[in-house]
């Protein structure tokens, strides 16, 4: 059944920045369609209306279980392997691999009228991409090297990641501001104490690394995309302008969250570790639906991708000995300059404006830069690319566009909040689980305002709330982690289900692998007086930036995965003992 409710426009005086937002002076009637089964059509829960009757798929909402989340699944759509001769004499081995970005919506054009009119004028969807599998790109011998050099050093940098403002346990080996780092995060490499010992790590790793980059990745890399490395003149010529090598960790850094890599022409991965012996899962690509399959790497194989690429990491633990688990990686970000110059505006543009979604959204970023261009400019051309990206099925720039409208992104927007939704919806059938997490938030929001209105105490099992933590199950299950964090405070507090369920909720938190759900894990576990385990999570919770004094901003700037708007502190409202979840 699908129904229609309204926000509510009121003006509460909150400490909450989302909900001053939404429940402004400014508000506006918010038309949400969703299938709201147990909602009148004034949007007060019918007395009729029980969360157990309330499902995602067919289980009961507030069911869903860490356990339930997909086991790592291993990439196996490789659509060619070859044998490529390098321009030197050299020959390599590649295996080419696509993945295709699927939007239900804007394929089958039977969804939601909302949906359907923002989408009517979208033309051919293309958002597939493809990626190269160099195997034994680097020897064993060589990766083992790059490990012994490495594997004792404890000083690697720990500044917040922008992707996921986690801190980074990486070290630059070559970058083009490797020692004017003064000023931004890089401490360690402007540091008297650390900065000799790092020339000489890095000398030594240069020694390894630097013949794989000039006899066989960069020759690929400039043979595999002629266009973008080799035939714009030889000051164009793509160079690894950065290079950086990356640890993961059993008990610290194990992810590093979906992203577009919108900064390099062109990336390599190698991975130093291998998979199944030292780590299962590692680098994954986002494919068709939102889900993650996993590049079965072992060490010195190399991944080639360009930016329209969705990936991201996600280590588990070996089955034996997990607390053994790591992987570590090299990472090569080229840019189409010998000189490391930024032409990164110039990428997409062409793309972009043949109509490719996920070049509009990448372009999106850039246009600020684009030479000489005026701020009203850039302004417009930003929201132009991302309307049409959105509706194209980017769901990152319908991510973006929904923020806007709610005023969470800088924007000239009106604020409106069923326009919010409507993108959010988009971004849902382009499989991004943001707009899930979106969409639980403006529910939420809802239901919290409704209970203020109503003095009501029985909120917790409110429709609304219901239906945002169906959405938040949706995202959780998306690998959503903002979405897993938020279901461990529904089991803390019994929201949807009527039972407080610690365990469950601990798992949650530390399913979500954030530095606020280890800490909140760890609380729970001092609550209930078991001290190895309080100290266990405590340290873990440290050891990713809790408490640090950048986390809070970084959480801010990257989101729960390289943008900004959106909040780990969801709107809830009180729950059945009258407690909210706290604000971290
Ligand atoms: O560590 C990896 O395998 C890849 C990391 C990554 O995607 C990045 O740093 O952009
Ligand atoms: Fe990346």
């Amino acid at each position: 059944m699908k129904l229609y409710f309204l926000f509510q426009a009121a003006c509460f005086t909150t400490t909450s920045i989302s909900l001053n937002q939404l429940h402004g002076a400014q508000a506006q009637p918010l038309l949400v369609e969703e299938d709201l089964g147990c909602l009148n059509d004034d949007g007060i829960t019918s007395d009729t209306c029980r969360p157990a009757s309330s499902t995602t798929g067919d289980k009961p909402v507030g069911s869903l279980l860490p356990s339930h989340l997909p086991e790592p699944v291993v990439f196996t759509n490789f659509v060619e392997n070859t044998t490529v001769s390098l321009s030197n004499g050299r020959e390599v081995q590649v295996s080419t691999g696509t993945v295709t970005q699927i939007n239900q919506f804007a394929n089958s054009g039977t969804s939601s009228s909302t949906i359907n009119s923002a989408t009517a004028n979208s033309e051919s969807i293309n958002l597939a991409t493809e990626f190269s599998v160099l195997p034994q790109a680097l020897s064993r011998s060589s990766v083992d090297n790059v490990l012994s050099i490495l594997q004792d050093y404890q000083y690697l940098d720990e500044d917040p990641d922008t992707v996921d403002g986690m801190p980074t346990y990486e070290i630059f080996v070559d970058s083009p501001d490797l020692y004017q780092r003064q000023g931004n995060n890089k401490v360690r490499d402007s540091d008297p104490n650390f900065l000799p010992y790092r020339i000489q790590l890095r000398e030594k790793l240069q020694a390894i690394l630097q013949p794989y980059l000039t006899t066989v990745l960069t020759p690929f890399v400039q043979q595999h995309y002629p266009d973008a490395c080799s035939n714009k003149g030889p000051s164009r010529a793509c160079t690894p302008c950065y290079s950086l090598i990356r640890r993961y960790r059993h008990g610290d850094r194990v992810s590093h969250a979906t992203h577009h890599d919108g900064h390099a022409i062109v990336t390599v991965v190698v991975s130093l570790s291998d998979y199944g012996r030292d780590y299962r899962g590692g680098l994954y690509v986002s494919t068709g639906f939102g889900q993650h399959e996993f590049m079965a790497l072992k060490k010195g194989d190399a991944v080639v991708h360009q930016s329209t690429l969705l990936h991201g990491v996600k280590v588990y633990d070996k089955l034996e000995e997990p607390e053994t688990t790591q992987r570590w990686s090299w990472i090569l970000w080229y840019r189409d300059s010998t000189a490391c110059a930024d032409y990164s505006y110039e990428w997409f543009a062409d793309c972009a404006q043949r109509g490719s979604p996920l070049c509009q959204q990448l372009h999106s970023t850039k246009v600020g830069s684009v030479p000489g261009i005026d701020a009203k400019d850039a302004y417009n051309q930003v929201l132009d690319l991302n309307f049409a990206a959105a509706r194209g099925g980017a769901g990152g720039s319908a991510i973006k566009v929904a923020r806007a409208y709610l005023q969470q992104l800088p924007s000239r927007l009106e604020f409106d909040q069923t326009k919010a939704a409507e993108f959010f919806q988009m971004a849902i059938q382009s499989h991004h689980p943001d707009g899930h997490y979106g969409m639980a938030h403006l529910l939420l929001a809802q239901a919290q305002l409704q209970q203020q209105q109503h003095q009501d105490n029985m909120y917790y099992q409110d429709a609304l709330v219901v239906q945002a933590v169906a959405h938040l199950e949706s995202a959780a299950q998306l690998g959503h982690v903002y979405a897993q964090f938020n279901l461990g405070m529904v089991h803390t507090y019994g929201y949807v289900t009527g039972h407080i369920n610690g365990t469950l909720a601990a798992s949650w938190f530390i399913t979500s692998g954030l530095p606020e759900g280890y800490y909140v894990a760890a609380q729970q576990a001092k609550a209930v007086g078991d001290r190895e385990r309080y100290a266990q999570l405590g340290q873990r919770a440290h050891a990713l930036g809790f408490m640090a004094p950048w986390r809070k901003q970084a959480r801010q700037h990257t989101g729960s995965g390289g943008a900004a708007g959106v909040d780990l502190n969801l709107p809830w409202p009180t729950a059945m003992d009258g407690r909210q979840p706290p604000k971290l």
